[in-house]
């Protein structure tokens, strides 16, 4: 049986389902994780600079193939061929807001899935604009932080509510996030992905958190820009938008949690983690994941 929450006037009950248990989650991660490295999928990233070699290398490193093309010239042709396509405005420019824009138009009209990454969204009129074109078409998942998700919330006109994020960091909580994931869910029509301490992805009816990661994970920049990516690698071999998110969660939280037993400050946890995402299997998975009901 759902449990029943009164979200705000839109929505008068949302069938917010009980989460799965852990383990068939752990399995379904399991599988995905094989999946994508028998695989291999091409995964095309539009990302900012200070991601570009982290996130390709955490592709790399869990079995995807990264592909950072962005050219206005090239996406047309490249985006059709790509198993799935990364959009992250970090370090946003009008050059690049507009070769976003056409390869979004262009996976939007060939169906390659997109994930949106809108890093810092919420005080700066420029981004939030360019959020909202993105949007329009219709990303398969929109993964950011807490901060993050309530912001693009209240620049879809779903919340009075105002984000208090700092530059590309989270002030907010998922549980905070968590009913506006919802709401932007079933407003855009994709699954919705907020993190933080612990991960929130719905679909706009099961809602589903996980409860893995470690907090040197925010202190290695660009790691949430690299988790958009791996996701991005899900995505393009997953049955659905939700799974591809509750596998790329539960693969990079388990990681997280096994590369903090070895390296405990910033630098090392960085190869620790790249190593990690190389080396986790199946069973660390199983044996691992923290799911909250
Ligand atoms: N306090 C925390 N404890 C454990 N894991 C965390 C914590 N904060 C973030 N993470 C993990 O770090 C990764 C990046 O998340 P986050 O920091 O929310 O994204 P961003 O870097 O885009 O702000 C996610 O896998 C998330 O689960
Ligand atoms: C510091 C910074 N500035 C613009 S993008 C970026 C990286 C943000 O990475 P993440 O969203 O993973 O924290
Ligand atoms: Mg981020």
């Amino acid at each position: 049986m759902g449990y029943h929450r009164r979200v705000e006037r839109k929505y008068t009950l949302v069938d917010v389902r009980p989460n799965p248990q852990a383990t068939d989650l752990a399995g379904l991660a399991g599988r995905l994780l094989s999946e994508l490295r028998a695989r291999r999928p091409l995964v095309q990233n539009i990302t900012n600079y200070v991601s570009m070699d982290i996130a390709a290398n955490a592709l790399l490193a869990i079995g995807a193939a990264p592909a950072m093309v962005h050219a206005p010239e090239e996406t047309p042709q490249f985006t059709p061929i790509a198993g799935a396509l990364v959009v992250n405005i970090g370090t946003l420019s009008a050059a690049t807001a507009k070769a976003m824009q056409i390869a979004v138009d262009v996976a939007h009209k060939v169906g390659t899935p997109w994930l949106l990454d809108p890093v810092a969204v919420g005080p700066m009129d420029f981004r939030n604009g360019v959020v909202l074109d993105l949007m329009k078409a219709r990303p398969a998942i929109l993964r950011g932080n807490a901060s993050e998700i309530i912001a693009v919330a209240r620049l879809a006109g779903l919340t009075q509510t105002k984000a208090t994020p700092r530059g590309t960091d989270s002030t907010n909580t998922t549980s905070e996030a968590q009913l506006f994931c919802i709401e932007l869910a079933r407003h855009f029509g994709c699954t919705v992905v907020a993190t933080g301490e612990v991960d929130v992805a719905t679909d706009g009816q099961q809602v589903v958190r996980l409860a893995n990661g470690s907090p040197l994970m925010t202190k290695v920049t660009a790691l949430g820009c690299s988790l958009s990516s791996v996701m991005g690698g899900f995505l393009a071999i997953a049955p659905t938008p939700l799974e591809a998110a509750i596998a790329a969660l539960a693969v990079y939280g388990v990681a997280g949690d096994m590369a903090a037993e070895t390296a405990r400050h910033p630098g090392s946890f960085r190869v620790a983690f790249i190593d990690t995402l190389d080396a986790i299997t199946p069973a660390d998975i199983t044996g691992r994941l923290k799911v909250i009901a």
